[in-house]
């Protein structure tokens, strides 16, 4: 039968969640238990998944660990030449997520090596970078939320992490709605449907409220039609379109810097955010009008020929990010042809997400030049 609205989707008992406590209580558990500075709680969590995947059908996990992904689309798989055609307000936040891991494997390999005990390989040869990175993804991408008491052998960060077969199975839809989270009376990770489904279709969850740079950061995919999604304008764009003889231009964005408005502007699908408009009055801004500058931040509107001039800005904006996107499209077509299979999931997912961006930027051209029109 179909779930119904408030229907459980799955329901997995505690016993079959893979979570530190899991870690603690295998043969790792006195490794990890001994190791000072204490071990990330992430990190006790890939360390057992590679050391699993290396006992083979001897580890209880191997039918889950047998069916998880062989390798991943997320950006801390991508090389520069790929990471060079995301947007460029993602690029920064796909070096920064190769910079991060690049850092947990370099500051782990003393402890690696303290796990030599425990296998006849050497530790080097188990836990190399491409381990941590595939077991990195797979708890990034395949944990759900679950809350755990802070252990005295983990380090202070948060240990939110349950890694849970089957259930992990779900994709997901931005316009669905469940309800998900261990249930303490029951002991069971339980996903509970809010709309109901069809019968015959996919079962679909929410893994959050992500527009696609989040989803394809933290998981490596792009949601097709995503309400959530916009198109940032980064500061170097913004500043393309701005006038370099404005005498008071740098004093402009100090001021739109110091009162957080030179972050998230965004174009959506119904044109250009509320942020961005008001970055972008400011920046329209004459000498004489300096007096406006508070107001124009609280949404005043200060004249019809600003108002237009903001407008026209925007198309600006929004032309040169659609530039952008078509040149980067062309590179991706032809980096296509030649890409193995790995490559080419990657080159795909940045590829939508282009795609996406193009579908959005070609509404809100639409909508300014109604504007423009009026
Ligand atoms: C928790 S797993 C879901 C199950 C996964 N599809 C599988 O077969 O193992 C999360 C991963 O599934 C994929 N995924 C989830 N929802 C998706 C969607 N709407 N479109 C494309 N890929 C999706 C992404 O690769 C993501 O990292």
């Amino acid at each position: 039968m179909s779930p119904k609205a408030k229907d459980s989707v799955i329901s997995l008992p505690e016993k079959c969640l893979l979570t530190t406590r899991t870690v603690l209580k295998s043969y790792m558990g006195d490794y990890i238990k001994r190791w000072h500075p204490p071990v990330p709680p992430l990190l006790a969590l890939c360390c057992f998944l590679i050391a699993e995947r290396h006992r083979g059908d001897a580890s209880e996990w191997s039918p889950y660990i047998n069916i998880l992904p062989k390798t991943y689309t997320c950006p801390v798989y991508f090389s520069e030449d790929i990471i060079d055609l995301l947007p460029r307000s993602l690029q920064k936040k796909a070096t920064e997520q190769k910079e991060q891991f690049q850092e947990l494997y370099c500051s782990s390999l003393m402890f690696f090596r303290s796990l030599q005990p425990l296998f006849t390989e050497p530790t080097e040869e188990l836990f190399t970078q491409d381990a941590l990175r595939w077991a990195w993804c797979s708890v990034n991408t395949r944990t759900v939320y679950m809350e755990h008491d802070q252990s005295e052998y983990l380090s202070r960060e948060k240990d939110v992490y349950a890694l849970a077969p089957y259930l992990d199975l779900l994709n997901h839809c931005p316009n669905v709605q469940v309800e998900a989270g261990f249930n303490k009376e029951t002991r069971r990770y339980e996903v509970k449907s809010v709309q109901g489904c069809k019968k015959f279709q996919q079962v679909f969850i929410n893994y959050g409220p992500h527009d696609n740079h989040r989803l394809l950061l933290e998981y490596g995919f792009v949601a097709s039609g995503n309400p959530q999604s916009v198109v940032y304008v980064d500061l170097g764009t913004l500043k393309l379109c701005l006038d370099e003889k404005d005498k008071q231009l740098t004093q402009k964005l100090l001021y739109l810097r110091d009162n957080d408005f030179l972050r998230n502007l965004t174009f959506g699908m119904d044109g250009p955010s509320w942020r961005l408009m008001t970055a972008l009055r400011l920046l329209s801004l004459k000498p004489e009008q300096y007096s406006s500058w508070k107001n124009v931040l609280l949404g005043a509107a200060v004249s019809q020929d600003r108002e237009e001039w903001c407008i026209h800005s925007a198309l600006k904006l929004c032309n040169n990010l659609t530039d952008d996107n078509v040149k980067a499209l062309e590179r991706l077509s032809q980096l296509k042809q030649d890409a193995n299979l790995s490559r080419l999931e990657q080159l795909r997912v940045v590829e939508s997400l282009r795609q996406e961006e193009q579908r959005i930027l070609e509404h809100t051209r639409v909508v300014l030049q109604n504007l423009w029109g009026q």
